[in-house]
Parts: C-alpha cells; structure tokens; sequence
C-alpha cells in the first residue's frame, strides 16, 4: 500500500516520557507557568485538576491549533490527525484550545462537537469539557441516550417568542445519539460549528457507524445552503463559501488511528496533517528514512502508527486452556496484585472466568467482578467506583472497555485470551501505564496461540517480551479448591439452561394462547415458584425503570436557564 504523502511525512511529537527526571536546577519547559499560549481561565482550571505540566501531545497539537485558529479569514486551517499512546493526554489535547478559543466570544451557538464511540468515553470527555469550562461562561451538553430525548432537547435549546435558541456551546456525543438529535430536535442546528472533534477516529470510521457523517455532512450542507441563499456577496466570496466556507475544523484523535485511505476520504479532510509519537525504535527507523531520498515513493504503514507507553513493561504467561483460570488465580495470589483489568475475548467468557475466580478467592481479601455488556450501565459505573476505591480489586472485561476509558491507577492488564487485532491489544494494554505512571501488561498464552500472537506484534514493529511464570505446582496445590470452583461452574450453567427451558415453555404456551397480555396481568396462581420469582423481578425492574424515566432530572435547570437568558439579552441588546 502507498501511502499518501501527509501521513508518510508526519510532524513528530517530540518530548519521549510523560514524567522526565530533571537535574537539580534545570528548569522543566512544559510546566504550565512556562507555556506562554495558555490564558488565564484555563491556567487556573488546570491547577484545580491538579496538572502542573503539559505532556509531550498537548506542547505539540495545543498551540499549533491556537496558532492555526489565529489566522484572518479566507485562510483556512489544515484539518489534523493525532496518533499518540493511550494515556497520553490526547483529551486536553483537544480541549484545552477549543476552550480557549470559543471563550473569547460568547454566542448563543453550538460551535464545538466531540464525537466519542461509546457513552462511557463521551462521559468522561464531557467531565474534562466542564472541569475546563468552570472559568468561562462557556456551557457543555453531553448527548449520549443516558438520558431521554426529550430531557436532552431541554438541556439543548430553548424555544423564545418563535425563535430556537441554543444553550450550549459545546456538545459531546455518541454518534447513534447525534444522529437522533439531527433527526429529531427542532431547531438543532451546527450551522455555526467551528470545530468536529472525532476521538477514537478509527473505531468511529468503522462501517457500523459510518452513516452518522453522511447525516451529518447532510446538515452542514444544508444550513450552508440556506445561508447562501441570503448572501449578497461577490461571486468568489460565495464560491469560497460554497467550497469550504461551513465546513468546521476537522480534528481526528486516536492511539490506533486508520491510514485506510478509503475511511479517511469519508471525512473529507482539509489539507490534513498528521502529527505522531514515536518509541526509541521507531525514532530510529525515522531518522534512516529521512536519510532516503525525499522523492521515493513512501509504502506500508506511517511509523508511529501502534506505540505503547514508554512506562509499560508487556510479560506473557505460558499455560494449558484447561488450566488457565488457575493460572490466573496463582499469578494474583503469587504476585500479590492489587488492581488488575483482565480481558477476555467475548462477554460469556469473562462471566464464566468471573464465577470460577469468585469461587477461587471466596477465602481470600480479594474480590473480583465482571464489567461487560452483560451489566447494565449503571452496574458499570458503580463497579468502576468500587474499583477506583479500592473495594475491588479485579474487574473482568470484555473489549468493550478496552478503548478509551480511564480507569484510575491499574498496576496491571492482563490479556486472558490474546487479542486477535494489534488494534484491540494496544487499546487493552493502554489501561495501564497511563499518564507516566508505571505498568504491566501480561497476555496468558497456550502454546498454540504463541506463534499468532507473536506473529501479531512483529507485524506492528513490536516484540514479545519477557516470560512470566507460575509455580509448575499450581494444579496439585490448589486440586480440591479448583475442583469444588469447576463444579460450581457445571451446576450453575445447568441451572441457567433449565431457567432458560421454562422461559422457553412459558412463551410457548403464551403463543399458543395467542393472547400476549403484558407481564403484570399474569395470574400468579398459575406459575410456576421459579416462574413466579422472575415475573415479580421483571415487574419491580419494570415499575422501578419506569417511575425513574417519568421523572426528568430538572436539577440543573434553574442556573442554566437564567444563564442563557441573560446571554439572549446580551445578543438582543
Ligand atoms: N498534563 C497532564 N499532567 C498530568 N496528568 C495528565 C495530563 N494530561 C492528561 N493527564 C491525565 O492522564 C490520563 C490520560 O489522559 P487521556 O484520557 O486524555 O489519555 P488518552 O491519550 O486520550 O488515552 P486513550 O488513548 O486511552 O483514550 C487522564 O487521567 C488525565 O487526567
């Protein structure tokens, strides 16, 4: 494949650790009081976050788009793309300009959009927007289907003597949720956007969710439509327009970013510009390929492309399928880890390995609870909390958490079964080693699965590292505990499959009927006892979800709503 040339010639992000040691008396230059680019407002928001310096990504990308954004019209800024490490401080990459910028003039226009892949990610980017925002009059919006339509339209706009305003500047969102909006919010409008945030842009350039860009392409267009409808400008003026003038400034970050130029030209990229961090061995690969002559035509993939934190230390662990939770459980026991994510390949499996590690560790302090689509979002978060606190000490994961997310001081990651995509291992691995924090990633491999998995990291410029054992003893040690635990195992899924034989029967004979009467109006006496237990589960879960969505959240609604009148003022008066 031949790249095209922007990312074949990349600006490096140069800076190497996110925590240098400095020498007695040497003065650091990323430290915030030495950053001459950042205002007031935002100095001062940094210091309640308690961030001192700025990482190698935010000293790169934060004032080249302050500078970029500088500029008189017609010039247009050059839309960038940023590949750096997980954890490397990509999010304030983002908002700390955009912040910046918006601040300088308040309008009554949403002129900021994130996009995030998963509301968990957009969640986490909307607290780092308010935490930034808290100094402005600036207003942040999260969309992201974990509240109604309908309570989110309110938080949006504001219907004034005909007129729609907008009582946000900044939304972050999901793109299913902006989609919704697009479609059904009144007088939601971006035809004033000035920046398209897209984190995690590979995973969003995905085919699932590839047409919330044409939807939103769709709107921009038209809102530009109609404003040149009204122009009385000269014909190049409506042209320039025409051509780029409502397209806002596209900005695309991620630790795994695409370089599929099909998925790329979907955006539809301005000039774009690639800015990336390279490990050592890439840095050197770097410097022999400027070497080369400028005019050879650059193939395979742009470096930098799949780099891990300089602190993460990657360990695999040899072990046989049929001894692999064991294995695990000696690995905590031996090594006395304290915070650990462990991945597996699919939701069943991280429930199964969740059950038999309970059984493995019902004597010991440690406890372990699964996180993946089988939870609900709330059970996530509070699982999360727990984890954050210190009450968990080991979560069992499906990929859905692998991307993005940052979970507080992991200490380690361990891959229960490999990751079949380098893109899926470096996402997993990222949960750790965050932010210069140290951290180990350790993948449990069978013999058959260590040539693939070998085969995986060569491919990506990386090596396997070090070989973790266990005690060659573990099976004999821990015989009986481990038999009682894959008993457990066997009795619980035979009672799941009888649950799931009378759940079968029941909707059977409710077909059969032909009469599909709503749960509630089931007559108890004719249920079975198991029957009866999960129709009142059903109905409490039921009334309990439903007085909850009855109710809108209204508690911020007071101080917002005074706000955005007294901005309406201003932009009457
Ligand atoms: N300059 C800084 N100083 C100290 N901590 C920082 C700084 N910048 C970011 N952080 C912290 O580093 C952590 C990781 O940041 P962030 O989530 O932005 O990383 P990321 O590069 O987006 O990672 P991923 O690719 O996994 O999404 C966060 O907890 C954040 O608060």
């Amino acid at each position: 494949m031949v790249l095209p040339a922007w990312l074949a010639h990349p600006t490096i992000i140069e800076g190497g650790s996110l925590k240098p040691e400095l020498a007695e008396g040497e003065v650091d230059a990323a430290a915030i009081k030495a950053q001459p680019f950042l205002e007031k407002h935002i100095r001062s928001a940094l210091k309640q976050l308690k961030i001192k310096r700025l990482f190698p990504v935010q000293r790169a990308v934060i004032p080249w788009i302050l500078e970029a954004q500088n500029k008189p019209e017609p010039f247009r800024p050059r839309d960038i793309c940023v590949s750096a490490p997980t954890g490397s401080g990509k999010t304030l990459a983002f908002a700390i300009p955009i912040v910046q910028l918006l601040a300088q003039r308040v309008e009554c226009k949403v002129r900021a959009l994130v996009v995030l892949p998963v509301a968990e990610l957009a969640l986490q980017v909307y607290k780092v927007f308010s935490a930034l925002c808290s100094q402005t009059e600036l207003e942040v919006c999260l969309l992201s289907k974990q509240q109604r339509l309908e309570d989110e339209q309110q938080k949006l706009l504001e219907l004034y003597k005909g007129v729609y305003y907008s009582k946000v500047d900044i939304v972050v969102t999901t793109p299913g949720r902006l989609v919704d909006h697009l479609h059904a919010t009144k007088g939601f409008s971006l035809k004033s956007l000035q920046f398209l945030v897209i984190d995690e842009a590979d995973r969003i350039m995905d085919a699932v969710f590839q047409n919330w860009l044409y939807h939103l392409d769709e709107h921009v267009r038209s809102t530009a439509d109609q404003l040149l409808a009204g122009v009385q400008a000269p014909l190049c003026y409506q042209q320039l327009l025409q051509s780029y003038g409502q397209q806002p400034h596209k900005l695309l970050f991620s630790a795994t970013l695409s370089q599929d130029p099909e998925k790329l030209q979907n955006l539809k990229l301005f000039q774009p510009k690639l800015f990336t961090t390279l490990d050592a061995a890439q840095t050197a690969a770097a410097a022999a390929e400027t070497a080369l002559d400028e005019e050879e035509e650059p193939s395979g993939q742009f470096i930098g492309k799949y780099t891990t934190p300089a602190e993460l230390v990657e360990q695999h662990c040899l072990t046989e399928v049929r001894l692999k939770p064991l294995t695990l459980f000696a690995l905590v026991q031996q090594n006395g880890w304290k915070r650990f994510l462990c991945f597996t390949n699919s939701t069943d499996t991280a429930d199964r390995l969740c059950f038999v590690l309970k059984q493995l560790f019902e004597d010991s302090p440690i406890k372990v609870e699964q996180l993946s689509a089988k939870c609900s979002a709330a059970q996530r978060a509070q699982r999360l909390n727990e984890f954050a606190r210190g009450s968990i000490q080991g979560l069992i994961c499906s990929d859905a958490l692998a991307r993005g997310i940052d979970v507080a001081n992991v200490d380690i990651v361990i891959s229960y079964e490999a990751a079949r995509h380098i893109k899926t291992y470096i996402h997993r691995v990222g949960r750790t080693a965050r932010a210069g924090q140290a951290g180990t990633a350790i993948t449990l491999l069978t013999e058959k699965d260590q040539a693939q998995f070998k085969q995986m990291l060569n491919a990506a410029g990386k090596r396997m590292g070090e070989e973790l054992s266990v005690s060659p003893d573990i099976e004999v040690q821990h015989a009986v505990l481990y038999k009682r635990a894959l008993e457990a195992l066997r009795q619980r899924q035979e009672n799941q499959k009888n649950v799931q034989k009378v759940q079968k029967m029941r909707n059977s004979r409710k077909a059969a009927a032909h009469k599909p009467a709503p749960a509630a109006a089931a007559p108890a006496g004719q249920l079975t006892l198991m029957e009866q237990l999960q129709h009142n589960a059903a109905s409490q879960l039921w009334s309990k979800q439903h007085s909850k969505a009855a109710k809108p959240t209204k508690a911020a609604q007071p101080k917002q709503q005074t706000q955005v009148k007294s901005r309406r003022q201003n932009m009457e008066k």
